[in-house]
């Protein structure tokens, strides 16, 4: 559905080469139909110019943009603005008109392509329909809670039918309860309509909840690029490690494990993680059953993803050090993660 390749942008701020700023730095990348896409780096990476190429707000300074089946990066004028029907975007922001009403908002991309009027009407009303905003029809923006703007937003950007769905920092500017319902109808839209959605984020939360691939930004780069269980499994870089980190270890871990050593002098504390089905096997029954170990659970947090679930877990055993080695074996049989944790 989507097709980078060797893509590059560079931002010129004055006449000399060290004026400018590689903001993309030669990506190749593709996205399949259907497939929910995240793009995850902190500020300045470079991923609000890489996702505002894909609807041809940035013209490349070098490489190819294909978005289902047009050069994005080629076409400009009225071309370019029926390629929008099919690219939609929505924004942190909401970006919605102040003076309109929901159901003027929603109609507007509507009035622009010159649906005429009944059609127009009952379209606005499935919309209304789709994202939950029956009975706020007649309100306006200002009316309206984060979560509510949002689902206008998202309901304005779907009006014309669109293949692809970009999400720029969508999710940012609400609380975690309200980012959790839009995450839901996002993915919820994505199974119904088949839609291609593109999001790009500094919250490893939402690439957790609700995308099927992942690619990390770093500088303009993508340095690593996979399906999203297996980046949580396996993060190569150290920014991938530290997002992984974002929802895979509680913020008190580090206090936490210190803690344990001095109040567990005997046996080992050792740290185990679950990816996907591993994280679902009885593991620690298994150990008080077959070792003669005492076995206590100290801490852990198990998230899920869409294909699976990941997570980490403090356990402290302690018994014959002979028990203990046999009972480690058996754990790494079990394609657990296994690390004892020591004082030194
Ligand atoms: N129009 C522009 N002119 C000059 N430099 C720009 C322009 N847009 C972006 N940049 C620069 O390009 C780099 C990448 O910016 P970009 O906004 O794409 O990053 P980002 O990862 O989306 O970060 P943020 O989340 O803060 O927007 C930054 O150094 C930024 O200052």
């Amino acid at each position: 559905m989507i097709t980078l390749s060797n893509v590059s942008k560079i931002f010129k701020s004055g006449l000399k080469a060290k004026d400018s700023i590689v903001a993309v730095d030669d990506i190749s990348l593709t996205i399949d139909e259907g497939e929910i896409f995240g793009v995850i780096g902190y500020s300045g990476a470079g991923k609000s110019t890489l996702i505002r190429m894909l609807n041809g707000l940035e013209t490349p300074s070098s490489g190819s943009v294909v978005v289902a089946g047009k050069e994005v990066s080629k076409i400009k004028g009225s071309s370019l603005r029926k390629a929008r029907h099919e690219i939609s975007m929505i924004f942190q922001h909401f970006n919605l008109l102040w003076s309109r009403t929901v159901r003027e908002n929603i109609a507007f991309p509507l009035e622009i392509t010159g649906l005429p009027k009944e059609e127009r009407r009952q379209r606005v009303n499935e919309l209304i329909k789709l994202v939950g905003l029956e009975g706020r029809e007649d309100a306006y923006p200002s009316q309206l809670s984060g979560g509510q703007k949002q689902r206008v937003g998202i309901a304005r950007a779907l009006a014309n039918n669109p293949k692809v769905l970009l999400c720029d920092e969508a999710t940012s500017a609400l609380d975690p309860q309200t980012t959790d319902s839009i995450l839901e109808l996002l993915v919820d839209i994505n199974k119904r309509l088949g839609l291609t959605i593109v999001l790009i984020t500094h919250e490893m939360h939402v690439i957790r909840k609700i995308c099927n691939r992942v690619a990390v930004m770093e500088a303009g780069k993508v340095v690593e690029i996979g399906p999203v269980l297996n980046v949580f499994k396996n993060p190569e870089q150290p920014i991938t490690k530290r997002f992984v980190q974002q929802v895979t270890e509680p913020e008190e871990t580090k206090e936490t494990v210190e803690h344990l050593l001095d109040r567990f002098p005997d046996g080992e504390v050792i740290q185990l993680t679950f990816v996907g089905e591993s994280a679902e096997n009885p593991l620690i029954t298994q150990l008080i059953r077959n070792f003669k170990l005492d076995v206590n659970i100290v801490q852990g947090k198990i998230s899920q993803t869409r294909d699976g679930s990941y997570g980490t877990l403090f356990i402290h055993i302690d018994g014959p050090a002979e028990e203990i080695d046999h009972a480690l074996e058996f754990i790494k049989q079990q394609q657990v993660g296994v690390e004892v944790i020591s004082n030194d």
